[in-house]
C-alpha cells in the first residue's frame, strides 16, 4: 500500500472572494457581491499571517478576487490557487461535500424570512415530537440572540425554540436541564427525516446553559442532523479501500457519520488543533485525516466580529506552524474553506466567495483556479485511490 498520508484541513468560512455567481446569494435584500472575508478583516486590522501567507494566501487572494490585503504579500512557497463553488448553496454540507468531490445534485428546500417561518405541518410534528403545546422563535434569527430574547419563556413554558437562517436548515435551541440534553437530541433526530425529505439539509440541536439573558450560554453539545451525501466522498471511498480516516470537529455531522473510522471531537478549535498535531504525529501510513475548524464561522463570522475573526486567523496560523513540522516526507495537507463569512458585511450568513487552497508537501507550485471538487479529487490521486465523482487532480 501506498504509506504516504493525507491532510484536508477546512477554515469554516474562510473566503477569498470574487465568487462569479455572489450575485446570486443574499444577506438580506442585499446580494454577496463584493463580500471578501480575508480582504476586508486585513483591510480593517491587518493580518499576519507567516505560515498560510508564506504558502500563498495573499497570492490566492489576488487570483480570486484581484484584492490585496495589508501584510499578505509573501512570495508563495507552497501549492497555491483559489477554487470556485459550483453547488447551488453556500452552506456548510455543500461546500464540504463537492471538496470531498460530491456537489450538490439537488436545490436545499430554504424557509422564507417571514413569520412563522415554518409551516404549520412542521410545527405540529415538533409539538408532537416534544410533547408541547406549540413552539417559541418560528423566524429567521441569530442563535446566541434567539436565545437571549425568549430563553426566559422556554424555561417557563418547556416549548423549544425554533429558528433558520439563510441556511438550510431548523435549529432547536433548548436548556440543557430544564428542557433535557438527551430529550433535544432526540427531538432533533426523529424530527430529521421529515425535514430531510423536503431537502431541508440540517437539523440542529442547540443546546444552552444558564438562568437568565445575562447567562445563557450555548453549549459545545450541538448536534447537527445532515442528510446523507447522494454518492460517495472520498471519506466512503477511503474507508472502502481499507484506509483508517479520521474525522476533526464536525466533519462526521457533516457526513453523516459515513466514511469515518475515528471520530475527534473537542469543545473548541484548540481542542480540534490539538488533535490535529497528534494526528500529523501519529496518523497512519495511507490515513486521510479531514478536519473542520469551526469557529471563524460561529464565533466570529456570523457574529460580525472582525477583530475577532482576525485574532483567530492569526492564532490558526501558529497552530498550522505546529502542525505542518510534524509532517513527513511524502504527505500532502491542504488548507482550505468551506465558503465565505465576511464579517465587515451586512446580516449574520455565509457569504458566496471563492476559498483558497493551499498545499504542504508538493513543494511550490501555481494551480490557478480549480472547482472544489479538484480539492477531493488530489487528495484521492496523492492516496492512489481511485477519483470521486466529479474532479481533476491538480496534483
Ligand atoms: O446563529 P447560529 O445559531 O450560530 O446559526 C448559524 O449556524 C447555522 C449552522 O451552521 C447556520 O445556519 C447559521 O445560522
Ligand atoms: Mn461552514
Ligand atoms: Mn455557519
Amino acid at each position: 500500500m501506498n504509506d504516504k498520508r493525507a491532510f484536508l484541513i477546512v477554515m469554516d468560512s474562510v473566503g477569498i472572494g470574487g465568487a462569479p455567481d455572489a450575485d446570486r446569494f443574499f444577506n438580506g435584500d442585499l446580494p454577496d457581491t463584493g463580500a471578501n472575508t480575508i480582504a476586508h478583516i486585513a483591510q480593517a486590522c491587518g493580518l499576519s499571517l507567516p505560515v498560510l501567507d508564506g504558502l500563498g494566501l495573499g497570492a490566492a487572494l489576488a487570483l480570486a478576487s484581484g484584492e490585496t490585503a495589508p501584510g499578505l504579500d509573501a512570495q508563495p512557497q507552497g501549492l497555491w490557487g483559489a477554487a470556485t463553488e459550483i453547488s447551488p448553496g453556500k452552506d456548510t454540507p455543500s461546500g464540504h461535500w463537492e471538496i470531498a468531490g460530491v456537489p450538490v445534485p439537488w436545490q436545499w428546500h430554504y424557509f422564507p424570512d417571514e413569520q412563522p417561518a415554518f409551516p404549520a405541518a412542521i410545527t405540529r410534528r415538533i409539538c408532537e415530537l416534544a410533547g408541547t403545546g406549540g413552539i417559541l422563535g418560528n423566524r429567521h434569527a441569530s442563535g446566541t440572540q434567539v436565545i437571549q430574547e425568549f430563553g426566559a419563556r422556554h424555561i417557563q413554558s418547556g416549548w423549544p425554540i425554533c429558528y433558520t437562517s439563510a441556511d438550510s436548515v431548523l435549529q432547536i435551541a433548548a436548556h440543557e436541564q430544564h428542557f433535557g440534553l438527551q430529550r433535544l437530541l432526540k427531538l432533533c433526530e426523529d424530527l430529521a427525516p421529515m425535514l430531510h425529505a423536503m431537502k431541508v439539509g440540517r437539523v440542529i440541536a442547540r443546546p444552552f446553559i444558564g438562568e437568565d439573558a445575562a447567562s445563557f450560554r450555548r453549549t459545545s453539545h450541538r448536534r447537527d442532523y445532515a442528510i446523507a451525501p447522494p454518492a460517495d466522498t472520498i471519506l466512503d471511498i477511503a474507508l472502502g479501500a481499507g484506509r483508517t480516516t479520521h474525522a476533526v470537529g464536525k466533519i462526521g455531522d457533516i457526513f453523516s457519520h459515513r466514511g469515518i473510522s475515528r471520530l475527534h471531537k473537542g469543545e473548541s478549535d484548540a481542542d480540534l488543533a490539538g488533535h490535529l498535531v497528534r494526528l500529523g504525529q501519529e496518523a497512519e501510513p495511507g490515513s486521510l485525516t479531514f478536519a473542520n475548524f469551526v469557529e471563524f464561522d460561529s464565533l466570529y463570522g456570523h457574529r460580525r466580529d472582525i477583530r475577532g475573526y482576525g485574532a483567530h486567523l492569526e492564532w490558526f496560523d501558529a497552530v498550522a506552524g505546529r502542525f505542518i513540522a510534524t509532517l513527513r516526507p511524502g504527505d500532502l495537507a491542504i488548507f482550505t474553506a468551506d465558503h465565505g463569512n465576511d464579517p465587515s458585511w451586512c446580516g449574520t450568513d455565509h457569504t458566496r466567495e471563492r476559498v483558497p487552497v493551499l498545499g504542504v508537501g508538493v513543494g511550490t507550485r501555481a494551480i490557478g483556479q480549480v472547482s472544489f471538487s479538484d480539492i477531493g479529487a488530489s487528495v484521492m490521486a496523492h492516496l492512489d485511490l481511485p477519483a470521486p465523482q466529479e474532479g481533476k487532480s491538480f496534483l
